[in-house]
């Protein structure tokens, strides 16, 4: 007899929905679109904080850990955007399989670059769009970038001299023109509790 068979651990594969019934929540990835200034990351880092009080085990994928990290090699020709895209996603299904609500914030510009985030990452991905158009991401222009892309000292800068696809059918849609913070970051954390209790 193969030690396999007295001691079953050894060629048990643990699933996701083990993990799940451990941490007492549904695994998801809530993938946040929108232009540079929409508010991904402001109200990313609200709901990340919202449902670590609740008790929920979350983990945050943007710019900042991503690009200055796994990426550190890509810039913002398509071919890089692609890529990007690609290596987060196939890291956001790696901590939603580890049973976290995974949140990523990335521009996330065309169709296809979001059909393939959605196809690598499957059942549990979340589309969030952060709904404002570009003459308000222009008029906050939280990081002068706007300015400096409409100079010509950013090429490729997305809205500006490179495209956005609105999103056609998201899960989710904020609109962060029309409304303030408090209000973008309560409807969407109430969209999203309700997708991840177990
Ligand atoms: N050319 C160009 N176009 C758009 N954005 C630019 C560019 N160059 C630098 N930045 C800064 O990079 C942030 C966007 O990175 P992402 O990884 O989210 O972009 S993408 O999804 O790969 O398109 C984006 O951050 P956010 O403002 O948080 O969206 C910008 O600060
Ligand atoms: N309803 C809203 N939701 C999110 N951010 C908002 C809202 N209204 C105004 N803002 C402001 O818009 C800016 C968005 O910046 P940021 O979160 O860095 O955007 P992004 O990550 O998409 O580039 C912040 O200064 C934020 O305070």
């Amino acid at each position: 007899m193969s030690l396999k068979n007295i001691y079953p651990i050894f060629d048990t594969i643990l699933s996701r929905s083990d993990k799940e019934k451990m941490l007492n929540q549904k695994a998801i990835v809530i993938w946040m679109v929108g232009l540079s200034g929409s508010g991904k990351s402001t109200l990313a880092r609200a709901l990340e904080n919202s449902l670590h009080e609740e008790g929920f085990l979350t983990q945050l994928l943007d710019g900042d850990n991503i690009r200055t990290g796994i990426n550190n090699n890509l810039g913002f020709s398509p071919e890089d955007r692609t890529e990007n895209i690609r290596r987060a996603a196939e890291t956001a299904k790696l901590f939603m399989n580890a049973g976290l609500v995974t949140i990523c914030s990335f521009i996330s510009p065309t169709d296809d670059i979001r059909k393939m985030a959605k196809e690598i990452i499957g059942d549990g991905y979340v589309e969030v769009y952060v709904d404002c158009p570009v003459e308000v991401c222009e008029e906050r222009d939280v990081k002068g970038l706007y300015a400096k892309a409409r100079k010509g000292e950013i090429p490729d800068f997305t809205g500006v001299s490179a495209p956005f696809d609105v999103p056609k059918s998201p899960d989710v849609s904020v609109d962060t023109a029309n409304q303030g913070l408090e209000e973008s970051h309560q409807e969407l954390v109430k969209a999203i509790i309700e997708r991840i209790k177990h």
